[in-house]
């Protein structure tokens, strides 16, 4: 049953709504009061649990903005205006009618039909009526046809005021309208109570934003979460926000928060009102190895050298960003593999969608590697160490590269020849065949001396921009002197090398005598993982330690991490 309020601005309608024979399904009350009064009737009939208001005119017009049941108008109807012109059709002059568009319209064709000589004025709003009255007075109009303000008005200045009144018809049909527009009410209503039901027992803490980053609606995780307040207000997801906004997709961003890891999706809302959902999945200590990162912000990285290598880099890279198929990238430690996948990624998406990294020897869960990839959706998915995974994880990961969506690009880095892995029963047959399509091998540093001199000027340039240093390049003799070296950490060691130069020279250019000085304690390392066995274990050691060093940039924290011991056992032994 429908518990509706009819509130009539003028007796009459109510006593005609008292003839109308309501429809069984509405329970239909009655009540006197015009515009402000007709207000307060109306929200006193909110909290007394109506479901419809039906009023007419302006009276109706001032309740829609105030309640939120839904309002419907009784409307002017032809016969309400042939009985008013029938009422009047004994004055021939000075009668003008006064009112909205919907009545005024109407009324002037059947002003023309009848030959009716009336005035015809529009009005767009209320506040217009009495200054149109005045002006009718002083032009010698004695009868004005309109609404309820109308009629009151026109008293007030010294006309005569005739109230288009509603008949039955207009009633029922009020009454139809309104069965109508509360059974379209309910369904909208009850799609938004299981929308907003389904939203508040989301299982991650969720919220949207509006434009100003104020939170607009949240739920009951995010509600029993009591630190997630201060991670909304972090940069970092401002940024994410924005990324959302400019590039209308979902954007992903990890915030750190003292020492725990949380991952954050944002997505779209609304476009126009610029509103924006964040969901916060479950922080993790940032101490526990995950197998997967989400990184934005892709840049554009140069690849530089003009040797053959890096030529066929270039237009490698350009063709494989075109395809859609797996690539797989082949190089030793440091020879630009991430750089080169990055690029790749850049290419072919910009900073549109992110790069997903997956360690494959850290994978515990392949499912929910899978369920992050498809709620992700589009991006470069960059595996890497699947060759130091076991076969059972490599099936798992082949199944999974082979049922991922198309908008998921997957590049596979490895740091051997796919033959070699193959020889040495390190790569699982399928995943096998999958990365020998697209190869794509990075030669070593040592493979491709010529480019040293690039590669150190282009060093240089960053740490100008990282610390202001104020080095701007390398003597050519002392690049020369460079290229005695096998380089087995490749870029990353030319890289540090290059750094502690800069750091060496107060002057502008790196001569032969810091090189000299730096690199003459750097024993020249075999490139292959061959131990030299000659000497004392101790000797022996203490060649391991170097080379690991030498090949972690000199990081001797990285280079503890690698042969498994700590930093100070590291450098003991260093000074042994
Ligand atoms: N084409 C390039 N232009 C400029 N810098 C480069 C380029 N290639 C690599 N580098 C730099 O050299 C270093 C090593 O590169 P990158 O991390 O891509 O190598 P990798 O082979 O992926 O290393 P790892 O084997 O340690 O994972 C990085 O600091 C990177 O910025």
């Amino acid at each position: 049953m429908i518990k509706a309020l009819l509130i009539a601005p003028y007796p009459g309608l109510a006593e005609t709504a008292k003839k109308v024979d309501t429809p069984g399904n509405i329970h239909l009350d009655v009540t006197i009061a015009n515009l402000e009064e007709g207000v307060k009737a109306a929200l006193l009939a909110e909290t007394q649990g109506y479901d419809l208001i039906i009023s007419r005119g302006g009276t109706a017009t001032m309740i829609q903005d105030a309640v939120s049941i839904p309002v419907v108008h009784i409307d002017i109807t032809g016969y309400d205006m042939l009985r008013v012109f029938t009422l009047i059709r004994g004055i021939k002059n000075g009668v003008a009618l006064v009112g909205f568009a919907n009545i005024s319209q109407g009324a002037a064709t059947i002003c023309n039909i009848l030959e009716f000589d009336v005035k015809m004025i529009t009005i767009k709003s209320r506040d217009e009526v009495k200054g149109h009255l005045e002006r009718l007075k002083k032009e010698g109009f004695t009868v004005v046809i309109g609404d309820v303000i109308t009629v009151q008005f026109a008293e007030q200045v010294g006309l005569r005021g005739v109230l288009i009144t509603s008949g039955k018809e207009a009633v029922t049909d009020a009454l139809e309208e309104g069965k109508r527009v509360y059974n379209f009410f309910r369904r909208v209503n009850n799609h938004f109570y299981h929308f907003q039901e389904t939203f508040r027992s989301l299982p991650y803490p969720t919220v949207l934003l509006d434009e100003t980053g104020e939170i607009i609606e949240k739920n009951l995780l995010y509600e029993q979460e009591n630190n997630l307040a201060e991670i909304i207000a972090l940069p970092t997801v401002t940024d994410i926000c924005k990324r959302v906004l400019e590039f209308e997709s979902v954007q992903w961003g990890e915030i750190e928060d003292g020492s725990t890891v949380y991952e954050v999706q944002g997505f779209l809302v609304n476009k126009p009102d610029a509103i924006v959902g964040l969901t916060i999945f479950p922080g993790i200590p940032k101490t526990r190895e995950r197998a997967i990162r989400v990184i934005n912000h892709a840049v554009h990285k140069p690849i530089i050298g003009e040797s053959d290598h890096a030529k066929r880099l270039r237009s490698k890279i350009a063709q494989y960003a075109k395809l859609n198929e797996v690539v797989c990238i082949i190089g030793e430690k440091g020879a630009g593999k991430h750089t080169v996948a990055q690029e790749i990624h850049f290419e072919r998406f910009g900073q549109k969608a992110p790069v997903i990294e997956i360690e494959a020897e850290k994978i515990a869960e392949i499912e929910k590697i899978q369920s992050k990839l498809f709620a992700i959706k589009r991006g470069t998915v960059l595996l890497k160490g699947v060759e130091s995974a076991s076969i059972e994880t490599q099936e798992m990961i082949n199944n999974l590269i082979v049922n991922l969506p198309e908008t998921l690009n997957v590049i596979v880095i490895v740091t051997h020849f796919l033959d070699k892995l193959m020889h040495d029963g390190l790569i699982e047959d399928e995943l096998y065949q999958l990365l020998s399509v697209n190869s794509l091998h990075l030669s070593p540093l040592r493979a491709r001396k010529e480019d040293i001199g690039e590669f150190v000027d282009y060093f240089l340039t960053e740490f100008h921009a990282e610390s202001g240093n104020e080095t701007v390049g390398m003597k050519a003799e002392a690049v020369e002197y460079l290229k005695q070296w096998e380089w087995p950490g490749n870029l990353t060691q030319l890289k540090s090398v290059t750094r502690e130069l800069s750091m060496m020279t107060a002057a502008n250019y790196i001569e032969l005598s810091h090189v000299k000085e730096l690199m003459d304690n750097v024993e020249p390392m075999p490139h292959d993982d061959t131990l030299r066995i000659n000497g004392t274990l101790e000797e022996m050691e203490q060649r391991i330690i170097k080379q690991v060093l030498q090949e972690e940039g000199n990081n001797q924290s990285k280079a503890a991490d690698r042969l498994g011991i700590n930093r100070s056992t590291l450098w003991r032994r260093l000074r042994q």
